[in-house]
């Protein structure tokens, strides 16, 4: 049996002065950091803890103010931004609706992109405002500070930040002007979010791609040679340019796990037969309504998900025959529900979007 006896002899005050003087039984006296209590008796008896408390409690707890709060410095010298992501593809969001051009430059982005270094992100998005009676108008930079046409994932976190910014909940709809042109994001009653992600390009000088069409305007399951090897691929754009692979000579199919995309995808985002660059995605069938694929994207390397990749990875299955319009795409992030409708040759994506954070940067 041990007896531990420790005494203190402490005030307790608080804004309304109160003492309190008493001998109370307590099975468990909390500490916190605040206030301090107590002359306390503790005694162990066969595993039950009494504390007998008994003494006139009063302590000066000088009440300070605390300092003013990150939040509150004035803005000029601090820019506030959300870390949102979809699918592990990762943005800081930015709210630029006052002023028309971005608020940091892509040399800041990069910074800001860097994982060890800044925030770490795959891009920067900018919410700014309208354009032809949009009613915003969206730009990202990648984290190379390239600026591309269009980005799904990212077109999603930002349809969730306006509603933070806007106080919106429920369902709503939003005309967004882009680079790839009108993107028509709805918000789901289930939190997801359904974007029009306008009509594919297949024309292959607008792709753009110097590869030769063989199917219409379009290339289809044409041969490229990266690096000695022979890839068949199909090229799409969905505002941003994507060289989508499912085989090539030799292996019939990919099994995307075993593919080293860092030795493999910077050949293909740099080849001479895209003069604007490439996102890449390399393409495992699972089923007809079913493709699992990795993604080395233009300007950001390889990233957990790629919206407009997967818009353009059903659309070049579809024109190789190989999958239905409506098909679930799994990334390493997770599924996004992308469907090439027939009617009206748009592409629609469904999936999700996630706050992580809040921050502010010192300008
Ligand atoms: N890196 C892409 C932009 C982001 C696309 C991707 N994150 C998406 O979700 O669509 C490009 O340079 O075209």
């Amino acid at each position: 049996m041990a007896t531990i006896t420790a005494t203190i002899t402490v005030s307790l005050t608080t804004p309304t002065r109160r003492s309190l003087t008493n001998s109370v039984n307590l099975r468990y006296l909390l500490f916190n950091s605040h206030s301090k209590f107590a002359t306390l008796q503790r005694s162990f008896k066969s595993h039950k803890t009494r504390i007998a408390v008994s003494s006139s409690l009063s302590i000066d707890v000088p009440v300070k103010t605390a300092p003013p709060s990150f939040l509150d410095r004035i803005d000029t010298t601090f820019l506030h931004f959300a870390k949102y992501h979809g699918l592990g593809n990762d943005f800081v969001l930015i709210d630029n609706r006052d002023i028309i051009e971005p608020k940091i430059s892509p040399e800041k982005a990069v910074q800001l992109c860097d994982r060890n270094f800044g925030v770490g992100a795959d891009g920067v998005i900018f919410v700014l405002p309208g354009f032809n009676g949009t009613d915003y108008t969206m730009r990202i930079f990648n984290s190379d500070g390239s600026e591309p046409e269009m980005c799904g994932n990212g077109v999603r976190c930002f349809v969730k930040f306006v509603c933070q910014l806007e106080n919106l909940h429920g369902r709503h709809s939003f005309t967004i002007h882009t680079g790839a042109g009108l993107i028509v994001p709805e918000i789901l009653e289930d939190g997801n979010v359904r974007v029009d992600m306008g009509e594919p390009i297949l024309k292959a000088s607008d792709v753009p791609t110097k590869l030769p069409p063989n199917k219409d305007h379009a290339v289809v399951k044409s041969e490229l040679d990266v690096d000695g090897i022979m890839w068949n691929v199909t090229c799409v754009s969905m505002g941003n340019p994507h060289c989508v692979t499912f085989s090539g000579k030799g292996f019939e199919n990919l099994f995307v796990d075993e593919l080293k995309l860092a030795e493999i995808g910077p050949n293909f985002e740099h080849h001479e037969m895209f003069p604007a660059r490439t996102n890449t995605e390399f393409v495992q069938v699972l089923s007809d309504s079913h493709l699992k694929i990795r993604v080395w994207e233009r300007g950001a390397g390889e990233t957990l998900a790629c919206g407009t990749g997967a818009c353009a990875t059903v659309v070049a299955a579809v024109l190789e025959g190989c999958a239905e319009r409506n098909c679930t795409v799994d990334l390493p992030g997770g599924p996004l529900q992308i469907e090439w409708r027939e009617k009206d040759n748009h592409v629609y994506m469904t999936g999700s979007a996630e706050l992580v954070y809040y921050g502010s940067l010192p300008l």
